[in-house]
């Protein structure tokens, strides 16, 4: 297929210098909504239309799933747009729908299926899955090619045991959280635990090297890799086998890389090797061959993951053949920018002119100035919420031009996401959020529901089942089935089994203490239901459960982001019983879960409805939205805590910021709140100070009150249940032979009968109706049972 003459005509020149470059390497800097990563796909485009080249010889690296399914259904497009034009000489766009479909069907056949573009995780372990069984590490360890991918949590309780079973260390000294962050550190730059260990100056990183080697001796032993191993084995790979780099090399002969500020050593290695024949030595033959990459130093966010943008800056260097000049061979800048009004544009230029680590570049509006930027000022968090959920259902309700689509809400963290989704939930609006769960699917949130609603009603069984175990408390699956099984060969259900301590001992085998302490925390809590607040209720269920100290022994960011989500549960707990205390009705747990379960139980979305976004800024990269809004701005929240002392963290949250402010096209509103329920109450909140970084001239400030609240504190929370275990009988060395209906005596329990028998042979046990005591399951060994005749 040729391209038509109108292909290149949506470039500007340098998009179109940058697009039609052929071979060598080829940078591309310049700020946000500039055209970069339209070169970029427009650049697939060209090489496969106009220098036949074929798909299956180009690695595209997107920096996330969604941005390579994007970047994919954008080509698709353009190759229907090609044929459209070719074969019906009419535009795709006007074509019967059944047409569209065709075109876009036969696209994704010849050129979509075969390239490969993707994420650089989901693109090396493709790798991996062919060539792993050809690696070979410093000590001789292999993996083969059906290994699992150790998540982060997998991956952290790996460490700690290494750290506190293997190596017997002071967890405090070798904090498995620290430790597993060095290791994560050493691999993205590239480092194997020889090498690690050879560059460590003292103890400490001695023994960190010596837990590396641990480590990747377990991954070995399990056939496992962690994410960071993703990158970093296939790197090494390349290095060692020449044949297998050999043949990865003729495959791809065109690599393209979109945000590559944020590239860190390893990943940087490994394109460096794709992209040069002769390992090391820079001896460089680009003969139908080309190295692109695309990026914006201002937007580089990732450094808590290494990536580092001094990457970027140097690629000219790096790859360039030496003969430059004037550098501009190997560059092109873009200088214009299509996607923000003016006013949006020049309030994220003077953001980032704060930053003082930076290359100063010009980035020129195109479009007209737009109106005002909104700065709103909230009492607390739940007046912004309101505001944003009140101006978008105004915005899309006033303005033909927006769906539910148009609009994003872009936050610092993401347990800030919950009173949004309350109300968006309220009013039906229909809403996604990107890169992560719903706040009500999250796990941590469907299994503190879970305590919530088993102690609310303790019949069902199914909340019970979830979290019985969970967190771990010794409880086994074969126990669990027993328990379960027993309850529905009685006809009863699961609760008043373990609600009697005899039954559970003897059911239960060693776990019988573990079950009885979980009962035990399900009963105290129903006790109080009637009579304690709800926060209060909330809190000590949480507590009690030993949820968040699981969750701090664990120790990862992961566990740290759930933590974070369990406390926006409890604020929405005090959020609710506050509401409902100013209108005096009465404040229940039960109610308090009907709230949440209409919040959950809402109609998922169809794939293609259009929904407000929801999103971290982090997961924001890449993305535009006709209208943003840009929420908690506060000291503390955003910039965060923990960059505030670090001039370099800060300068980081700053990009942040500005990414965040570049993804809007028509319109931007941020907000702040002057109070935030911060770990169950309520904490002043300072104005960010990016705020006052922003050309007033360009703001326009708005104020909301709200009056009338009640200060709610956790105070302590209720001490964890002290229960005792129930300690066994005697054994009794008789085997009878019981059936249904044999009267009995128990030496405690006094007359009954036996209404069922759980499974024959030596671990016989029957349930029994006491006189008085309704229905007990009990071990006849153990128990003393002896039959009245
Ligand atoms: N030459 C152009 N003419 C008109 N619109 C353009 C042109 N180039 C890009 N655009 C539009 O501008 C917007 C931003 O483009 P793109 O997403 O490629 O920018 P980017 O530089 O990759 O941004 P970011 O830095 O945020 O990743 C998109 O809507 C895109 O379609
Ligand atoms: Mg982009």
């Amino acid at each position: 297929m040729k391209p038509t003459s109108n292909f290149l005509s949506h470039l500007n020149p340098s998009q179109r210098r940058a697009v039609e470059h052929f071979c060598g390497p080829l940078l591309v800097v310049a700020g946000a909504g500039s055209g970069k990563t339209r070169a970029l796909t427009y650049r697939i485009a060209n090489l496969i239309l106009q220098h036949k080249v074929d798909p299956e010889n180009i690695l595209a690296v997107t920096f996330t799933n969604k941005a390579a399914r994007e970047m994919k259904e954008r080509i698709q497009k353009l190759f229907a747009e090609q044929m459209a034009m070719q074969e019906y000489g009419e535009k795709y766009d006007l074509l019967p729908e059944f047409d569209q479909g065709k075109l876009r069907s036969r696209v994704y056949r010849t050129v979509i299926k075969d390239m490969w573009c993707g994420t650089f995780h989901s693109l090396f372990s493709r790798i991996l899955r062919l060539d792993i069984d050809k690696y070979v590490d410093e000590n001789g360890r292999k993996w083969e090619k059906n290994f699992s991918i150790f998540d982060d949590s997998d991956a952290q309780s790996l460490v700690k045991e290494i750290v506190t079973k293997q190596m017997n260390l002071d967890d405090k000294k070798f904090d498995p959280k620290s430790v597993r962050y060095a290791i994560g550190n050493a691999k993205n730059q590239g480092f194997s635990p020889k090498e690690f260990a050879i560059e460590q100056p003292n103890y400490r990183g001695k023994i960190i090297a010596e837990v590396y080697s641990a480590y990747q001796d377990k991954l070995a032993g399990n056939n496992a890799l962690d994410f960071d191993d993703l990158i970093l084995i296939p790197t090494r790979l390349f290095q060692q086998n020449e044949k297998v780099l050999d043949y990865w090399h003729r495959k791809f002969h065109h690599i393209l890389v979109d945000e590559y500020q944020d590239t860190n050593r390893t990943q940087y290695e490994i394109i460096r090797l794709l992209s040069t024949n002769d390992e090391g030595k820079k001896s460089w033959n680009w003969d139908n061959r080309s190295t692109f990459v695309v990026g914006d130093a201002d937007q580089s966010i990732y450094s808590f993951r290494q990536a580092d943008f001094t990457i970027l800056l140097g690629f000219q260097d790096e790859f360039g053949d030496g003969l430059e000049d004037d550098n501009t061979r190997t560059m092109v800048k873009l200088e214009e920018n299509y996607r923000s009004c003016e006013n949006i544009l020049e309030v994220a230029n003077q953001l980032i002119e704060n930053n003082t680590q930076r290359i100063d570049k010009i980035l020129k509006p195109t479009r007209a100035a737009g109106e005002e930027i909104c700065l709103f000022k909230a009492d607390d968090e739940v007046v912004e919420a309101d505001f944003v959920i009140n101006q978008i259902r105004k915005l899309e309700e006033e303005n033909p031009d927006l769906d539910w689509g148009s609009f994003s809400i872009l936050y610092r963290t993401n347990a800030q996401s919950r009173p949004f989704e309350d109300l968006l939930v309220k009013y039906q609006v229909p809403y996604n959020v990107v890169g992560g769960f719903r706040f009500y699917d999250r796990k941590e949130i469907k299994d503190i529901l879970a305590y919530l609603k088993a102690i609310q009603n303790p019949s069902d069984a199914v909340n019970i089942q979830r979290i019985i175990n969970t967190p771990r408390r010794g409880i086994g699956k074969s126990t669990i089935d027993t328990l379960v099984r027993a309850s529905q060969e009685l006809g009863t259900n699961l609760w008043e089994i373990l609600n009697d301590e005899t039954s559970v001992n003897t059911l239960a085998g060693r776990a019988a203490k573990s079950v009885n302490n979980f009962a035990g925390i399900i009963k105290k809590w129903q006790a109080e239901i009637e009579t304690m607040p709800v926060t209060e209720l909330v809190a000590g269920i949480i507590e009690d459960s030993g949820y968040v100290q699981d969750l701090h022994t664990q120790g990862t960011d992961e566990a740290e982001d759930r933590i974070q989500n369990i406390q926006a549960l409890y604020n929405a707990v005090s959020e609710f019983q506050e509401e409902n205390q100013e209108n005096e009705e009465s404040v229940t747990l039960q109610k308090f879960l009907e709230k949440t379960s209409l919040s959950s139980d809402l109609d998922k979305l169809k794939e293609g409805d259009a929904a407000v976004s929801l999103m971290t800024l982090h997961a924001s990269k890449g993305l535009e939205f006709p209208v943003v809004f840009l929420v908690g701005l506060e000291q503390g929240l955003f910039p965060n805590y923990r960059s505030m002392q670090d001039p370099a963290a800060l300068e980081e949250e700053r990009r942040l910021c500005y990414v965040g402010i570049t993804r809007a096209q028509e319109r931007l509103f941020i907000s702040h709140a002057r109070e935030r329920r911060l770990y169950g109450s309520r904490e002043p909140a300072m104005r960010s100070q990016f705020l006052d970084e922003l050309p007033e001239d360009l703001v326009a400030n708005h104020h909301q009150t709200r009056q009338g609240y009640v200060k709610i504190s956790t105070g302590s929370l209720p001490k964890r249940s002290d229960r005792n275990a129930f300690t066994s009988n005697t054994q009794s060395d008789v085997i009878q032979n019981w059936q249904v209906g044999d009267a009995v005596i128990h030496k405690t329990f006094g007359e009954g009968e036996i209404t069922h028998v759980f499974d024959a042979g030596s671990k016989t046990s029957v349930a029994i109706k006491f006189t008085n005591l309704g229905t007990k399951i009990i071990d006849p060994r153990v128990a003393q049972l002896q039959k009245i005749n």
